[in-house]
């Protein structure tokens, strides 16, 4: 069932087409995540569904209920973590997490959240002294504490080191094992192939493509990357490819110095050509990999741009 529905939303700032035309639907429990390049409409697109921004046109759906009428209703079921996150600095973790629970009519123990986003040991230091990964992970405990069917969580791993970024990552599996669906955007690829269910890429505020990273990294060109390095040298390298341009399997090829590089079709059955004429000249191949296509390349394949870490 669609616990989110967003349907040709659009906004603008001044003559900024922020958000020009974006739709999709996220069903109950999904980790459902929005990339997309820097000023791409991510966060206006995340704060028109949080009911922070009112859309130019296009309508959005939680749970059935629609902001002009059920805003109270909304509140109830949506947590929501901003980029930028406001917690009292001069209060304990969990002072700041009780101050939450108080402004809602049900919430979720304090205690509780502090064992999910794993800050039980620090709940009486000052949010002051917390390191960055540690007020992040509060910052979600606090969009947690009115335990919400729906979270929002934008871009939460920016600029946390690899660990604390991982620690963040447990929290989402966490929500997920819950049944919670998490609505995510982030700068991190390798996170958003991690954790989602689904992909949206968002560039120059349309969708440009959505579905299952699996799905999204198949309808690239099946040509994988092959290489291969030669210990004896490059006239192998260069023989090597002269044979293997006349494979079938074989697309294009390129050659550095030592280092054969081979876009195949069929990357297991190049490598059978391959090695059957190695062997048969008796060249030593020292390095061999293919290449896997990530979200990365379906990213730069979509929207024409590199992506930054
Ligand atoms: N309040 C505002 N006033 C004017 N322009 C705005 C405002 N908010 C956003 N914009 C512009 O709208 C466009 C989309 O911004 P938005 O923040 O939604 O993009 P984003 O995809 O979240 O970017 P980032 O990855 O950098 O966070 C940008 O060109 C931005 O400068």
């Amino acid at each position: 069932m669609a616990i989110l529905e967003v349907k040709n939303l659009r906004k603008a700032f001044g003559a900024v087409q922020a958000v020009e035309e974006i739709s999709f639907s996220v069903e109950s429990g999904e980790v459902f995540t929005i990339i997309g390049p820097n000023g791409a409409g991510k966060t206006t697109t995340l704060e028109m569904i949080e009911g922070m921004q009112t859309p130019d046109g296009g309508s959005i759906s939680i749970n059935g209920m629609k902001w002009d009428k059920e805003a109270d209703r909304i509140k109830t079921i949506i947590g929501v973590q901003p980029q930028s996150s406001a917690l009292f600095d001069l209060l304990t973790v969990e002072e700041n997490l009780d101050l939450f629970a108080s402004f809602y009519p049900r919430s979720k123990h304090p205690s509780e959240v502090l064992e999910m986003i794993n800050l039980t040991d620090h709940r009486r230091k000052n949010v002051k002294s917390l390191s960055g990964g540690q007020r992040q992970r509060l910052a979600i405990g606090l969009a947690m504490i009115s335990d919400p069917q729906i979270i929002f969580l934008d871009e939460p791993t920016t600029g946390l080191d690899p660990q604390a970024r991982r620690n963040i990552w447990d929290i989402v599996l966490k929500l997920k094992e819950l049944g919670k669906t998490t609505i995510l955007t982030t700068h991190y690829m390798e996170e958003a192939e991690k954790l989602s269910d689904r992909v949206c890429i968002v560039d120059q505020g349309k969708v440009v493509t959505l579905d299952t990273p699996a799905n999204l990294i198949d309808s690239l060109t099946k040509e994988r990357e092959v290489r291969l390095h030669f210990q004896d040298g490059e006239a192998a390298a260069l023989e090597t490819e002269q044979v293997a341009k006349n494979d079938a399997t074989v697309v294009r090829t390129e050659l550095e110095g030592s280092s054969l590089k081979l876009w195949s079709v069929r990357p297991e059955e190049t490598l059978y050509g391959v090695f059957g004429f190695t062997k048969e000249r008796g060249y030593r191949v020292e390095q061999v990999s293919i290449r896997e296509m990530s979200l990365e390349d379906v990213f730069i394949a979509f929207t024409g741009k590199e992506w930054r870490d």
